[in-house]
């Protein structure tokens, strides 16, 4: 994510295009457009459109009713997230499926996956929730891998297009035959354990981050919005789209050059589905009300433009219900999207190769385990002392501490008991005390001289940061708008422990001892 001066710069960037566009509007094409296939091949090229008709029917039926048992469930719920420094809801409510055990980081928010309960015998996550979710997850799971082996053979095959059957498509794709689309479910299923047998792909954790096998989507963001619910939506500003759902962007912490496929299913507010002929008006976006043609529905539309371009038109393209689309090679970091509201709810599903060097379980408890192993703990008295005491390593000490407690517990719990409700996958890790808070300060150490300043400095940078960050997320659950929140979701201030708590060796508030390790800095005097 993007530091505080990159922030700022960007503010600026903006700010002078706004200037220069003044009170004028960009163009934009949609479909019914004239030059809009051209604009299409020539500036967004990475954009490629699977129509619902070419998926399997039993997959749509499986999707679809996957989302719906999860907004059934409760399980998607908008994120209070920061956007310059301030926090704001989403206006969409999201839930998180992946990899056991990933994490996605958004907006200074990290999202903990469901797990997508591929297995059905997966020991460790057989309880954790019950039979309607776990076989939701399933679902979304297959879809995931339908993506999987799509996205590559749409990579593999860059003939121009051949078919004009289905309108429109991406430049530079060729729709696969329907015949070969028909795969039963399982083939998908086998063609992902044999890429992961391979070890092939980008998911895994470890360096290095830029995508080259082929793409290993490991998590889904879900999506969900119902327009009649919301009060106010921000009107598109650039171009005059309509209504937004999700405002510009980029998509956050993804594998470099790694795919986005995205799913979109908008449900039909009324009984049955809409019969009968669709009629295209601008954009070919407004299909006909089932019940008899009165009035029309806009339908839900994704909006892309050139990053930092006032001059390239921006691309409209409206979603049927069932409709994919992929966003490829370097589309995301080169172009922003938004989403266009219609008329329906709609849920989309956004699968993604998250960056996950640090997003994983595995790599926060191998961080804790290295922090640990420098810590003795005394079988006698119980107390705490370091093994090592360079100060390279002591720092690296205080950095995992400020990971864990800021990175992972607190961002948790300041999303309430959301994940707990649905599926206990997370809550052994997050309940386990983590020991990482045990470690002691070097105060009492006898040192001398350089290496104790040098301690002493490591140690101050450390927990004013510490003490810094403690203060923000305790802002953050106490805002006005956390406090909206029903109990359930409302943010938990965890960890916290009270002034005598004898199990901790540091108070919850750092400010004292701030001032003892300022002052011992003074006593040692200046530098020499
Ligand atoms: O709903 C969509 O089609 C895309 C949503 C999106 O851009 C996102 O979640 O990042
Ligand atoms: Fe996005």
């Amino acid at each position: 994510s993007l530091s505080g001066a990159e922030r700022e710069r960007e503010r600026e960037r903006r700010r002078r295009l706004l200037q220069e566009l003044g009170n004028q509007k960009i163009p934009f094409l949609g479909p019914s457009d004239r030059g809009f296939q051209q604009l299409w091949d020539s500036s967004y090229s990475g954009l490629v459109l699977r129509r619902s008709c070419s998926l399997p029917t039993e997959l749509h039926g499986r999707v679809q009713a996957a989302l719906l048992t999860l907004r059934r469930k409760g399980c998607l719920l908008r994120d209070l997230v920061r956007v310059r420094d301030r926090d704001v809801f989403t206006a969409v409510s999201r839930a998180l499926l992946g990899e056991p055990g990933h994490t996605y980081r958004y907006l200074d928010t990290r999202l903990f996956a469901i797990p997508w309960h591929s297995e059905d015998t997966d020991v460790k996550g057989q309880n954790c929730c019950d039979p309607d979710l776990r076989a939701a997850c399933k679902a979304l799971w297959e879809l995931n891998n339908f993506f999987c082996s799509d996205v590559e053979g749409q990579l593999a095959g860059r003939e121009p297009k051949t078919s004009s059957e289905t309108e429109p498509v991406g430049p530079g794709t060729q729709e696969k035959p329907v015949a070969q689309l028909k795969h039963s479910l399982s083939d998908y299923h086998i063609a992902d354990k044999e890429e992961h047998a391979s070890g092939q792909g980008c998911s895994h954790p470890s360096p290095p981050q830029v995508c080259t096998g082929p793409a290993k989507f490991n998590v889904t963001l879900l999506n969900y919005m119902d327009p009649a619910a919301m009060s106010q939506l921000k009107e598109e500003p650039y171009y005059g789209m309509g209504k937004m759902a999700v405002g510009w962007h980029h998509d956050e912490n993804l594998i470099t050059h790694s795919p986005v496929a995205v799913y979109s299913y908008s449900c039909h507010n009324d009984r049955g589905k809409t019969n009968g002929r669709r009629e295209r008006s601008r954009g070919g976006c407004y299909s006909e009300s089932s019940e008899g043609g009165s009035g029309e529905k806009a339908c839900w539309r994704i909006g892309l433009k050139v990053a930092w371009d006032i001059h390239t038109p921006g691309l409209m393209l409206p979603l049927e219900s069932g409709d994919c689309y992929y966003m490829r090679d370097d589309l995301n970091n080169t172009h922003q999207h938004c989403v266009l509201a219609g008329d329906t709810a709609r849920f989309s599903s956004t699968h993604r190769v998250a960056e996950c060097s640090s997003g994983t379980l595995t790599y926060i408890q191998s961080q804790c385990q290295e922090a640990l192993s420098n810590l003795h703990t005394d079988p006698e008295t119980g107390s705490h002392r370091l093994l090592a005491l360079l100060p390279i390593t002591l720092q690296h000490c205080e950095e995992i501490h400020n990971e864990v407690e800021f990175e992972w517990l607190r961002q948790y719990w300041f999303q309430g008991q959301r994940y707990a409700r649905f599926c206990s996958w997370w809550t052994s890790p997050m309940e386990q005390r983590f020991t990482m808070l045990f470690l002691a300060t070097v105060e009492e150490e006898g040192q001398a001289g350089e290496g104790r300043r040098e301690m002493a400095e490591t140690l101050l940078s450390a927990l004013t940061d510490r003490q810094q960050q403690r203060q923000t997320w305790r802002d953050r659950c106490h805002s006005s708008l956390a406090q909206t929140l029903p109990p359930e979701e409302a943010p938990v201030d965890r960890p916290f422990w009270g002034v005598d708590d004898p199990s901790m060796p540091l108070p919850f508030d750092l400010a004292d001892i701030i001032n003892r390790v300022e002052s011992l800095l003074w006593r040692l005097g200046p530098r020499c």
